[in-house]
């Protein structure tokens, strides 16, 4: 499949401050790439480098082989081959949905023009509402607009600034499957900006995660969340509860038990925690043991029950306050009990103290 981005040590930087550094990443024709992080890490601050609303510091950006971007060598947006589809759409007020659509498109002759629209009308099922104004459109109507008036130049990058964040949660996974059906079905290969990890697994090939303008992790949504390179990463996408441990040879002991025989022992750095997935932990039916947990919160969800829990009876270096625990079971507030680790694959990583989760 051919490369359609290619960037290279991308660097911004906004009054001698360094916003964006060493940022890498490649996209296929047809891959969507979902960027996410803690706000102000830089993501729409990438998107404008891309359209060349930002101008760059240092490295390259290349687009489809052939077009070279450098702090020597800008090209101007509208040169860019570029689309963009802004957070709040941005759409002119004044001009009816195909006007607006038409927008990017006038050095067409007006009957390439009209094909276009008509073409974009139907396949963004927009065609009843081309004579309105965007005021007269729902928000979900109103991102199909952008979304039409962005691909009517036929562009080799789409890039959308937070799409669905001003859609209602009872549409957005069905807009969400719709739009991705649609890109896919063009072959566009697009970015878009999230807060939202659900989002990256519903709508993206691939997912970046960033964080004080580096990129941390660049991956398949799958491998980002089975083997996160590091805290932040982990942590951001929220993949599971942080517990200390202690090492004694191949035995790796915890508030709520001890792993045996570790083959791959990891190195314990100062503040080193165990990553614990809510698939890595289960209750112990045999209520002769004891108890090593209590449960300190408990909340709804659609499967089931989310429970909180605090080691109890465990020696200081190993306590926690914080264990997710996902169950049908119906436990009450602070009830005791027992739970173990089942045997994984154990993910280790030493804690930031200036990382964002700590603030
Ligand atoms: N025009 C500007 N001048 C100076 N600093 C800026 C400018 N635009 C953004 N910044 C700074 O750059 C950093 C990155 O901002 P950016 O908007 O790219 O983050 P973000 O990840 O998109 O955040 P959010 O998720 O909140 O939208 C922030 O510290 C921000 O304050």
């Amino acid at each position: 499949m051919s490369e359609i981005l290619n960037l290279q040590q991308v660097a911004v930087n906004f009054d001698d401050k360094s916003i964006l550094s060493d940022i890498g990443l490649q996209l296929d024709c047809g891959e969507i790439l979902g960027l996410l992080g803690p706000s102000g890490c830089g993501k729409t601050t990438l998107l404008n480098t891309l359209a060349g609303f930002v101008t760059l510091a240092g490295g390259e950006i290349r687009i489809d082989g052939d077009m070279l971007i450098s702090p020597k060598h800008n090209i101007a947006p509208e040169h860019r081959h570029i689309g963009m589809i802004f957070q709040d759409y941005a759409l002119f007020p004044h001009l009816t949905v195909a006007q607006n659509i038409a927008f990017g498109i006038t050095k067409l002759t007006k009957s390439e023009q009209k094909q276009r629209i008509d073409e974009l009308l139907e396949l963004l099922k927009l065609t009843e509402h081309s004579g309105r104004y965007p005021h007269q459109l729902s928000g979900g109507q109103q991102q199909r607009v952008a979304i039409a008036r962005a691909l009517a130049p036929r562009p080799k990058l789409l890039l959308l600034d937070e799409p669905f964040s001003n859609i209602d949660a009872r549409l957005r996974n069905e807009l969400m499957l719709e739009i991705r059906q649609l890109l896919k079905k063009l072959q566009m290969t697009a970015i878009f900006v999230t807060h939202n990890k659900d989002e990256v697994f519903t709508f993206a090939d691939k997912v970046a995660v960033m964080h004080q303008g580096k990129l941390l992790q660049l991956g398949k949504p799958v491998e980002v969340c089975q083997q996160p390179n590091c805290w932040q990463v982990a942590d951001f996408l929220q993949l599971g509860s942080w517990i200390p441990y202690s090492l004694s040879g191949k035995d790796l002991t915890t508030a709520i038990g001890t792993l045996t025989d570790i083959t791959d022992v990891p190195k314990m750095g100062e503040n080193s925690f165990l990553l614990i997935k809510p698939q890595d932990v289960e209750i112990c039916e045999d209520e002769t043991q004891g108890h090593n947990v209590t449960v300190n919160h408990i909340s709804v969800t659609e499967q089931g029950y989310h429970y909180h829990l605090a080691s109890s009876n465990a020696p200081s270096q190993l306590t926690f306050d914080h264990l997710s625990l996902y169950s049908p079971q119906i436990l009450a507030l602070g009830q005791h009990l027992q739970v173990t680790i089942k045997p994984h694959d154990l993910l280790v990583f030493a804690k930031d103290p200036h990382s964002f989760f700590d603030n």
